[in-house]
């Protein structure tokens, strides 16, 4: 674990002189994060921010920890070493992380400022509490409930409260009642939203790929997160429903006071939405920055010429970094 003298400070060098936005006001940091199976080493010493109100993306070829930074994160995993710090409310609150972690605590509370220790708390407090939501790379939805009930599943936490945790949903008290058309209204906008309301009615198994892939997002912004965490969300879209992805992301983005934080191999999508990318390599981060410095960055285009995989190298923009990397190897041979 990071020690309570340990610095929170910027997770990473900034690659310019001036400090980067998601270092100055992180919702997230990852520091010094070590997940081992074993001996292997999945993610090795990794330090990241997420910035508030951004689109963060972690990419990296097949089997660099892209999903075990999440499920550490998320609380699927207990991290072998390093601190993730959630926040909420503007700035580092430096104070704050320093008194959680110090006082053994798992979060801490000043007003409607908080600051979570993801690395102790149990997966379930980390969605209720910290607010962190995620999607799956594999769908998990309920499939034999309707649209609408996945919604409002997904707001069990609030319904039960309004019960008072007892039958008081059943006899119909007042403050349950209010609470269940809240979460109707709220479940019926995020329909609206992701186009998926003319489907409310019909069990979620029926939907095409495509709709359950919104419908889980849909799900997830039920439960009002202050970061969501989405595992390959245009994974087995097409080049529409990609589109209408990158369009719903942004509108989260500008209406909703929701950080992202999605693993994606769809460059189009990356490169387009992303504010920030963290790219991993080997269980190692070996670059950081917007999507421009990153899609340019030597050691980027190398990871992914070291990849068997086709799928992986057939990616728009590094495609044409690797055929220039290739013609100058050739440009050089002929010349000497
Ligand atoms: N529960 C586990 N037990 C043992 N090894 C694991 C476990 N989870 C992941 N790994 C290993 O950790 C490494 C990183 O896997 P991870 O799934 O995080 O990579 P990824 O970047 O998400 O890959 P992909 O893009 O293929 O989903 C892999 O070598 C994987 O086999």
């Amino acid at each position: 674990m990071v020690s309570a003298s340990q610095s929170a400070a910027p997770a990473a060098a900034p690659m310019t002189g001036e400090q980067r936005k998601w270092d100055i006001d992180p919702v997230l940091t990852v520091e010094h994060l070590t997940m081992r199976f074993g001996g292997l080493v999945a993610v090795n010493d990794l330090s990241f921010n997420v910035g508030r109100g951004d689109i963060t993306a972690l990419i990296g070829p097949n089997g660099a920890g892209k999903t075990t930074v999440f499920n550490c994160v998320t609380g699927f995993y207990k991290p072998t070493e390093g601190r993730t710090v959630m926040r909420h409310g503007a700035g580092l609150l430096q104070d704050m992380v320093d008194e959680v972690t110090a006082g053994g605590l798992r979060s801490i509370r000043d007003g409607d400022k908080a600051v979570f220790l993801l690395e102790r708390m149990p997966d379930f407090e980390i969605s209720q509490f910290a607010r962190v939501a995620r999607t799956f790379q594999n769908i998990r939805l309920f499939g034999g409930m309707t649209v609408l009930e996945n919604l409002m599943v997904a707001q069990h936490n609030t319904l039960m409260t309004a019960s008072i945790y007892t039958i008081g949903g059943l006899i119909g008290l007042p403050g349950y009642r209010v609470a269940e058309k809240a979460a109707k209204e709220k479940a019926v906008y995020w329909l609206e939203r992701t186009r998926l309301i003319e489907r409310a009615d019909d069990p979620a198994a029926d939907l095409p790929y495509g709709d359950q892939r919104r419908l889980e997002i849909a799900r997830a912004m039920c439960t009002e997160p202050h970061l969501l965490c989405l595992d390959e969300p245009a994974a087995g879209l097409n080049p529409r429903e990609s589109a209408e992805l990158n369009e719903l992301l942004q509108f989260i983005r500008a209406e909703h006071a929701t950080s992202i934080l999605l693993i994606e191999h769809d460059m189009g999508v990356v490169m387009e939405i992303s504010d920030h990318v963290v790219v991993l390599d080997y269980g190692v981060k070996i670059a950081d920055g917007d999507a421009i410095q990153v899609k340019n960055d030597p050691k980027v285009i190398a990871a992914y010429l070291g990849v068997d995989d086709e799928a992986e190298i057939d990616i728009p923009e590094v495609r044409k970094d690797l055929e220039e990397v290739e013609q100058a190897a050739s440009d050089e041979g002929s010349a000497s």
